[in-house]
């Protein structure tokens, strides 16, 4: 993609993206991608800029694996995109059948994050999705799950980082890629 091209993607995405201090706890500037799930062009922005660098950088993936709930927003565009599956990371209790889980801390609480059993293959070569990368410390429960399942985790996919949670330092083993830095 053309650098201008490139540019006006970033721009409209980032034009689609709200902030909200003090949600859901004080002290939490919420990053809201719901107006870019209203705004077609924006959300083709995402996957456009998604699948230019999955084919760029990881061309033998596999699977995407989204993270509830907002990875599941990006995550099956981009997979039907590049024409392979996509499997859920969802919050405990959520999944049927064996699952493997494991617990994580968040910006604000702490969860578990399960998939289930027979999502992934041994030596699966799988790229996250999520929308954002706060302190990482979800992104990093699920690169863990997934090599669990003896999966190759290729990259990380967000459309925002923060960079001062330092999520990234987290996920030093881990290629990872934001839209929008902030
Ligand atoms: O980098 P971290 O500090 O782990 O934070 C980032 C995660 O937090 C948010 O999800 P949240 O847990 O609020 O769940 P939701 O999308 O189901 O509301 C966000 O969508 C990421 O998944
Ligand atoms: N600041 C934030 N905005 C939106 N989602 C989040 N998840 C963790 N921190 C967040």
């Amino acid at each position: 993609m053309a650098d201008g091209a490139h540019h006006e993607k970033i721009e409209l995405i980032t034009r689609n993206i709200r902030t909200f201090p003090d949600f859901p706890v004080k002290g939490i500037n919420f990053k809201d991608v719901c107006p870019i799930l209203k705004e077609p062009s924006a959300l083709s922005a995402v996957v456009d800029l998604f699948e230019e660098q999955t084919k760029q950088s990881f061309p033998q993936v596999d699977i995407i694996a989204g993270i509830e709930a907002r990875g599941f927003l990006f995550g099956p565009l981009l997979a039907q995109r590049l024409g392979v599956g996509f499997v859920p990371v969802r919050k405990k209790g959520k999944l049927p059948g064996p699952t493997v889980s494991l617990s994580y801390a968040l910006e604000y609480g702490v969860d578990v994050l399960e998939i289930q059993e027979d999502a992934v293959t041994a030596g699966q070569k799988v790229v996250l999705i999520d929308d954002l990368l706060a302190t990482g410390g979800t992104m990093h429960a699920s690169c863990k799950l997934l090599e669990k399942h003896q999966a190759e985790v290729l990259g990380c996919f967000v459309v925002i980082k923060f960079k001062d949670l330092k999520g990234e330092e987290k996920l030093h083993d881990y290629r990872v890629f934001s839209l929008l830095q902030c």
